[in-house]
């Protein structure tokens, strides 16, 4: 368990993390999305004890990371796949890590099995690969086997075997009762792996709710509605707060009325109905809804 309590980061007068709150639950996926820059990264590192708040805190099951006597075995994090001794093989990186909890060499035989490093374990990590260094910072997370895991962008860099992998990692680690918090850019990947997502824009929090939840609170609510009756439908339907758009020939967009209402209204009028479809956003939309006042770097096209 993770949990945040007015949480926030200034580095000089950039206020990276504002006044956060927020809790991660074990036995779950929780996804950490938001555009570039809006203080995810800087919000790991303060659970890890990598940076330090400007006020508030962090605890992970209770106390801060550095109070935790062996804190590898307490929490696990992947937080820059790069921050590695570029000249050791990957086992003896983990040996290394290894050592200092005395974890012992069995344990990282079983990571580097685990995570698919066999055929380069003896190899220097300096020529690794960004998805092998991805695999290598995934082993070395895991070595404690900590209650809570802790992935900045774990799927970068992954080629797609690599990230059904990481998919099913993650999946059967919160199965087993952990606590798992996972930064992602990939939406469509997040609506398949988390449970729980909590999105951060500017340094805020702009949604902490279960993944259906956002989807249907961001969604369109529109329905699309087919029928050789479309025009007398339209006036029928119309009203303050609904918005009926014609498209092609007998195709509306209706936005204000559910689709059983719409049906409801047709049949009570003798008129026939093609189609009436509710149109959910996709995780996807529902992420650009939310964001779209907070994006810190935009390109010109998307202005
Ligand atoms: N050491 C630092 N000194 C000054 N500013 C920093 C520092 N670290 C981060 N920032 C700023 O704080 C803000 C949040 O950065 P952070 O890396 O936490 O965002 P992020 O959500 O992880 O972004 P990304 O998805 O691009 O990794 C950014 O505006 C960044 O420029």
């Amino acid at each position: 368990m993770i949990t945040a309590e007015g949480l926030s980061k200034r580095y000089g007068a950039k206020t990276a993390v504002n006044d956060i709150s927020f809790t991660v639950r074990p036995g779950q996926v929780t996804g950490f999305l938001g555009p570039n820059g809006a203080g995810k990264s800087t919000t790991m590192r303060m659970i890890v004890g990598l940076d330090r708040p400007s006020a508030g805190s962090v605890t992970v099951n209770g106390k801060p990371y550095a109070e935790h006597k062996a804190p590898l075995r307490e929490v696990g994090a992947l937080l820059d796949a790069k921050a590695v001794h570029t000249g050791r093989t990957a086992q003896n990186h983990l040996l290394a890590m290894a050592a200092t909890h005395g974890i012992g060499a069995k344990r990282v035989q079983e990571v580097i099995e685990l995570t698919g490093l066999q055929s380069v374990a003896r190899k220097r990590v300096g020529g690794f690969s960004l998805g092998m260094g991805q695999r290598l910072g995934i082993a070395a997370a895991l070595l404690g086997d900590p209650a809570t895991l802790i992935l900045d962008e774990p799927v970068n860099g992954l080629d797609p075997e690599g990230v059904l992998w990481v998919r099913q990692l993650v999946r059967s680690l919160a199965a087993e009762g952990r606590t798992v918090f996972l930064s992602s850019h990939l939406m469509s990947e997040m609506a398949q792996t988390a449970d729980h997502i909590i999105v951060l824009g500017r340094g805020q929090i702009i949604a902490d709710a279960p993944v259906g939840d956002i989807v249907a609170g961001a969604s369109l609510a529109t329905v699309t509605v087919r029928s050789p009756h479309a025009s007398q439908l339209a006036e029928l339907l119309a009203g303050p707060d609904i918005a009926v758009l014609r498209a092609e020939h007998g195709v509306m967009q209706v936005t204000g009325l559910a689709a059983a209402q719409i049906g409801d209204l047709a049949a009570a009028n003798g008129l026939v109905l093609h189609e009436l479809t509710p149109q959910t956003a996709s995780l996807e939309e529902a992420y650009m809804a939310l964001t779209q006042d907070v994006v810190e770097y935009r390109t010109e096209a998307s202005r």
